[in-house]
């Protein structure tokens, strides 16, 4: 089975399109959302972030304080980069494991920092959702009720569109002027292919 990225910039669209590939039928896997219940559920991490962040971190119920960690977090690169090395290996452990239980001719994984840390190297290929910088601060400014900064903070900590677009294998264009559903067919319908293909040459030689 072929493990398929998806990644862009903060607000670039790519919940959005994995969406589309979820209706489709393809199994998605999102990062973000597994890095946030791991956080709360995992016990070793727990006590790892509240020994490095502080008791603060989690509220009274268990849950997690992200306003208390993003503050920290997005105005210090070391905290983040302390987070996220407590973080992402458990996370790039959950989605292997996530991804031997599929079965379906490829899946994606969606992280919104795939490029950034060790994630690309545990997929086959990596789709970037691009939209213009503009655009995409207006998006998260209205989807999360934030102001400006909280999104340039955030921005400022991911790598470049730019860098993204020329490591990517395949692009897609979510920037309100090309539509978005012909893009996800025709790259769906592609991947098909190619899982067909690498199945092909698996029975005929036995490798993978
Ligand atoms: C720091 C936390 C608590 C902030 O929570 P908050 O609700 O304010 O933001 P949310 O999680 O919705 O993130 C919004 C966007 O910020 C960006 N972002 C999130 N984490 C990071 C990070 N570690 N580095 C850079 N950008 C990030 C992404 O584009 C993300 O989609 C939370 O993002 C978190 O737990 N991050 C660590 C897990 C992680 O690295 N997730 C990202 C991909 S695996
Ligand atoms: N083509 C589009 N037209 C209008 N709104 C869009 C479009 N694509 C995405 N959006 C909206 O923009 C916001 C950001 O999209 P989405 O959450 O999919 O981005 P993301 O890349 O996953 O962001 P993040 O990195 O913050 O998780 C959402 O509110 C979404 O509904």
């Amino acid at each position: 089975m072929q493990i398929i990225g998806i990644t862009g910039g903060i607000g670039s669209g790519k919940t959005t399109v994995a969406k589309i590939f979820s209706l489709l039928g393809i199994p998605v896997y999102s990062a973000d959302d597994a890095a946030k219940e791991i956080m709360v559920n995992d016990p070793l991490l727990v006590s790892q972030i509240r020994d490095h962040f502080g008791d603060a971190a989690y509220f009274e119920d268990g849950t997690l304080n992200r306003k208390y960690i993003s503050n920290i977090v997005f105005a210090d690169k070391e905290q983040l980069a302390v987070l996220n090395s407590l973080v992402h290996p458990a996370t790039i452990r959950d989605s292997e494991a996530w991804a031997r239980r599929q079965s379906s001719p490829y899946v994606l994984k969606e992280a919104a920092l795939m490029y950034e840390t060790e994630s690309f190297h545990h997929v086959d290929k990596v789709i970037v959702v691009s939209a213009p910088q503009a655009m995409r601060i207006q998006r998260v400014m209205k989807r999360d009720s934030v102001d400006r900064n909280a999104v340039l903070a955030r921005m400022h900590k991911q790598l470049d569109e730019a860098i993204k677009l020329k490591l990517a294998d395949y692009i897609i264009y979510n920037d309100e002027q090309q539509m978005v559903i012909p893009q996800v067919l025709s790259l769906h319908r592609k991947l098909l292919e190619d899982a067909r293909q690498a199945g092909k040459n698996f029975s005929s030689d036995g490798q993978a």
